[in-house]
């Protein structure tokens, strides 16, 4: 089997349980107070070890393309944590930026291709401040669960039918994960608040009219 059994997933019912997340059958149980822990590479050897000193928020499955997704995995589990808790502990010299064009800067393991860290370094970006995390990287117990699922109409992109969107829709729904195609109502509500701001604070354009 490929990365993704695209194959497998054109059959009349897909095994959504199998493709969506293999974390999403058992999802992690949060636990108040937690603290954070540690994030690992998927290298048997001298993995890369990222230390997180926050709970998680804002936990959600994504469908883009851009995301990290564990093999054969439609969805990635993906979360922000403040970007002055997460320290490289060991094995950093193995990190290397995936796309230096991408809004969020992701950063993989050269070796077995993880996600360790995802940094948004535009100060002018409404999640500035925000490192994206993947928790399932993470042997700790307390992490917020997901939430919601974002991007769930960009998985036909990675060749799901688009004929099955409903069913899939309807079982997301059933595992008490929203599917929406952007962000979530309250997350695209901050980004369009953030823009609001930036407006009033800068000064206005004098738009000049030329005399006829
Ligand atoms: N259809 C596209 C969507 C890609 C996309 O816009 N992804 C979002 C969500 S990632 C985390 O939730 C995004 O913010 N991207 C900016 C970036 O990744 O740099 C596709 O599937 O590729
Ligand atoms: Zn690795
Ligand atoms: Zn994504």
């Amino acid at each position: 089997m490929g990365r993704l059994d695209t194959e497998a997933m054109t059959g009349l019912v897909p095994d959504f349980l199998a493709v969506i997340h293999p974390a999403i059958s058992h999802p992690s149980a949060q636990v108040e107070g937690f603290i954070g822990g540690l994030l690992k590479c998927q290298c048997d050897k001298s993995p890369v070890v990222v230390s997180v000193g926050s709970q998680a928020s804002h936990n959600h499955l994504c469908g883009c393309s851009l995301c990290w997704k564990p093999d054969g995995a439609l969805f990635s589990q993906v979360a922000v944590v403040p970007r002055d808790a997460v320290h490289v502990t060991e094995n950093g010299d193995k990190l290397g930026l995936v796309d230096p064009s991408a809004v969020i800067q992701r950063y993989a393991c050269r070796d077995c291709g993880v996600h360790l860290v995802g940094r948004i370094e535009a100060s002018s970006h409404p999640f500035y401040g925000l490192d994206f995390i993947h928790t399932e990287l993470s042997t700790d117990v307390g992490w917020e669960p997901p939430k919601f699922a974002a991007f769930v109409s960009s998985i036909i992109e990675a060749g799901f039918p688009a004929a099955e969107m409903p069913n899939m829709r309807r079982h997301l729904r059933s595992l008490g994960l929203e599917p929406y195609d952007c962000l979530s109502p309250e997350l695209m509500d901050a980004i369009s608040s953030h823009i609001v701001l930036q407006k009033q604070s800068r000064p206005r354009q004098r738009v000049e009219v030329a005399a006829e």
